[in-house]
């Protein structure tokens, strides 16, 4: 099946459905389609993030705390990222009011008649912009309960032309994103002990691609029985996420999911396959998944910061010696990696398996 099917009705009477916005606003759903429901798992253990202490990194300190500061910030940033692969950043400095418009202007796009989205639904991984249902509906065999938009934002900005607004608030996000994201990944590379450009400079920065992904989950009749979005991790250096307030993100953190809002106006970061690699897999990836509610819609938006595409990733040289620090993954260009991801089911770290040399 290509596309997310109507649910009870025959295709005569219900034109094909494309997109989950338009399942959950239909009139009188009690229950979710067959093709939407995924078995819950019986040995998922859900906490909340107050019972384990998510790392908050206070940004100021990086860029303008004294020396002192900056070297515990920096030591408690790597310490964040291989206990974790998440943390929450405050004092990042991208106004609360610019956040707040581009969800909005994001909730704007998905209320649009689905025929004028319908120049977007694209159908590879590299169209500049994409929007659609599920995560990858031509390969899965369950739909995942949210519809998306996808936009290359760098090396090349691009954005859809409505609704009106999109433009100008996404670029100004995406600009103030990728600073704070190159300033981390310096605090990253200078505690694993390697040169603080080293990143920006192997990778490519500069031209690294960036890929906003705003998620949008409708209420959903009966959300024990679908998923959001599975367990995955992402495929960058760095992910971005902020959303309207609502809970269903949930990070995978010593066997359990935690339940992660993050305290207003922060933004929240994960480790991505691509810094895994770098970092011989010192820093982990960290699995995450979306789940849904049955009240009101939830909107996140995903931030990539990633490698230039035509950048091969590979373990950081000075991070290997012959004696006990081997490469613990293979070489990879960037833009593969996306192809070999758009070509599979969002499940787990089955990307990262395919380079992986031996598990750490
Ligand atoms: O909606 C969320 O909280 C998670 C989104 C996500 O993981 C992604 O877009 O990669
Ligand atoms: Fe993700």
């Amino acid at each position: 099946m290509d596309e997310p099917a109507s649910l009870h009705a025959s295709p005569t009477q219900i034109p094909k459905i494309i997109s989950i916005k338009t399942i959950a606003e239909s009139p009188g759903l009690t229950s979710i389609p067959i093709t939407y429901t995924f078995t819950p798992n019986p040995h998922d253990q859900v906490v909340s993030e107050t019972d384990e202490s998510l790392p908050v990194i206070d940004y100021s300190l990086l860029t303008s705390g004294t020396p002192d500061q900056r070297s515990k910030i920096i030591d408690h940033l790597g310490k964040a990222c291989q206990d974790w692969g998440f943390f929450m950043v405050i004092n990042h400095g991208v106004p609360e009011s610019l956040m707040g418009s581009l969800i909005d202007t994001c909730r704007g796009f998905f209320d649009l008649p689905e025929e004028e989205k319908e120049e977007y639904r694209g159908k590879h991984v590299l169209d500049p912009i994409r929007c659609g249902t599920s995560f990858n509906a031509s390969v899965e065999k369950v739909f995942f309960w949210k519809d998306f938009l996808k936009i290359l934002s760098h090396p090349v900005f691009h954005s859809p032309s409505k609704p009106a607004g999109f433009r100008e608030t996404s670029l100004e996000y995406s600009k103030k994103a990728r600073e704070v994201a190159r300033e981390l990944l310096k605090g990253i590379s200078e505690n694993l002990g390697l040169e603080a450009n080293y990143i920006e400079k192997a990778l490519n920065l500069e031209t690294g691609l960036q890929v906003m992904a705003a998620n949008f989950y409708p209420p959903c009749p009966q959300p024990e029985l679908a998923m959001g979005m599975p367990p995955h991790s992402d495929h960058g250096l760095l992910t971005f996420l902020i959303h309207n307030g609502i809970s269903g993100l949930q990070v995978q953190h010593k066997g359990k999911w935690v339940n992660i809002n993050g305290t207003p106006n922060s933004i929240l970061v994960n480790v991505g396959d691509h810094l895994e690699i770098v970092s011989n897999g010192k820093h982990k990836s960290v699995l995450h998944r979306a789940v849904v509610n049955n009240k009101v819609t939830r909107i996140s938006i995903a931030t990539v910061q990633g490698p230039s595409l035509d950048s091969v990733v590979s373990p950081a040289p000075e991070l290997l010696d012959s004696e006990r620090n081997a490469p613990n993954y293979f070489g990879i260009k960037y833009k593969e990696y996306l192809e070999l991801q758009q070509s599979s089911n969002l499940d787990g770290k089955c990307n990262l398996d395919r380079v992986r040399i031996r598990a750490v």
